[in-house]
């Protein structure tokens, strides 16, 4: 994928959107609305959310708590329906869930009692993957993941990063197209958190699956993506698109050393300034 190397900042987005290049999306959500009705009355989520992502592309979005990510996630990947609007995947719609599109949330959700081998296999004896190329699957996903000793360990027996190694083990092993992941290091202690986002780096040169992926910490958001997405507050809506340039200086390095380079830091600083002005309006 090419990049610019300006960042341009576009403005809430009407209509059908475009990519980040212009390219005909491989996910889109095309002006899509949610109010809750509670006993306590109506919860307008989200206003018009407008976003496409093209193959291949690793889109973050981050916003003030409570303006709507996870509800925005969890229509996308098509696990509740949206008031108004659709989600679209290669311009057709998406429907419900599906091999197709893959979700990782914060908790790791794995079965208690089954080993890390059988979690990993889980939604392929579901798909009825043939059973050689579940095991030829599971193979490489174990040594992607550096989970080759802990085949036959139970998810009590394993830390929270292992845990969460798993789950995201569990939603490769699918190959799935598009990868959804909600706050998927959020519950980590902040060592296997970094080095969790530089595997993701590597895992995705590999599957060049195209992700949509929130997060609360704008580091995160700028290190991982091709564009970050910043929402305004509830009801949430797509305020801004930053483009992170592909061929910045810190994009080989690990997080910590990206931390340090000054273009890192200025991204880091307009990305932060957009999500507080809505923290501060709220
Ligand atoms: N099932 C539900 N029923 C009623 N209201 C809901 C439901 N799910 C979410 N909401 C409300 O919708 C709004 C958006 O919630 P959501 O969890 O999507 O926000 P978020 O941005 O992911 O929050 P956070 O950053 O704190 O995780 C909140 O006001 C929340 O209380």
């Amino acid at each position: 994928m090419t990049h610019s190397t300006a960042n341009r900042t576009r403005g809430p987005v009407t209509g059908s959107p475009t990519t980040g290049n212009g390219h005909d999306p491989k996910l889109e959500i095309r002006g899509v609305t949610k109010n809750f009705v509670t006993r306590a009355g109506e919860v307008d989520a989200l206003a018009s959310c407008d976003l496409a992502l093209e193959q291949g592309e690793f889109l973050t979005i981050v916003g003030p708590s409570g303006c709507g990510k996870s509800t925005l996630m969890m229509v996308a990947a098509g696990l509740d329906e949206a008031s108004s609007g659709s989600i679209l995947v290669d311009g057709e719609p998406a429907g419900g869930p599906g091999p197709q599109r893959s979700v990782v949330f914060q908790r790791f959700a794995l079965f208690p009692s089954r080993t890390v081998a059988d979690n990993i296999c889980f939604g392929m004896q579901q798909a009825r993957v043939p059973k050689p190329e579940q095991a030829e699957r599971l193979e490489e996903q174990l040594t992607l993941m550096g989970l080759g000793k802990f085949r036959d360990s139970y998810p009590h027996e394993l830390s929270g990063g292992m845990q969460q190694r798993v789950a995201i083990a569990r939603s490769l092993v699918l190959r799935p197209e598009i990868l959804l992941m909600d706050e998927p290091f959020g519950a980590l202690d902040a060592q296997t958190r970094l080095l969790l986002q530089e595997e993701l780096v590597r895992l995705r040169q590999v599957h060049r699956f195209t992700v949509l992926f929130i997060t609360h910490s704008v580091e995160e958001a700028v290190y991982l993506a091709d564009r970050v997405a910043v929402m305004t507050r509830r009801p949430g809506a797509i305020k801004t698109v930053i483009d992170v340039p592909g061929d910045a200086e810190w994009r080989s390095s690990d997080i910590e050393t990206a931390m340090g380079h000054p273009e890192f830091t200025q991204l880091r600083q307009r990305v932060w300034k957009l999500v507080k002005e809505e923290i501060v309006a709220s």
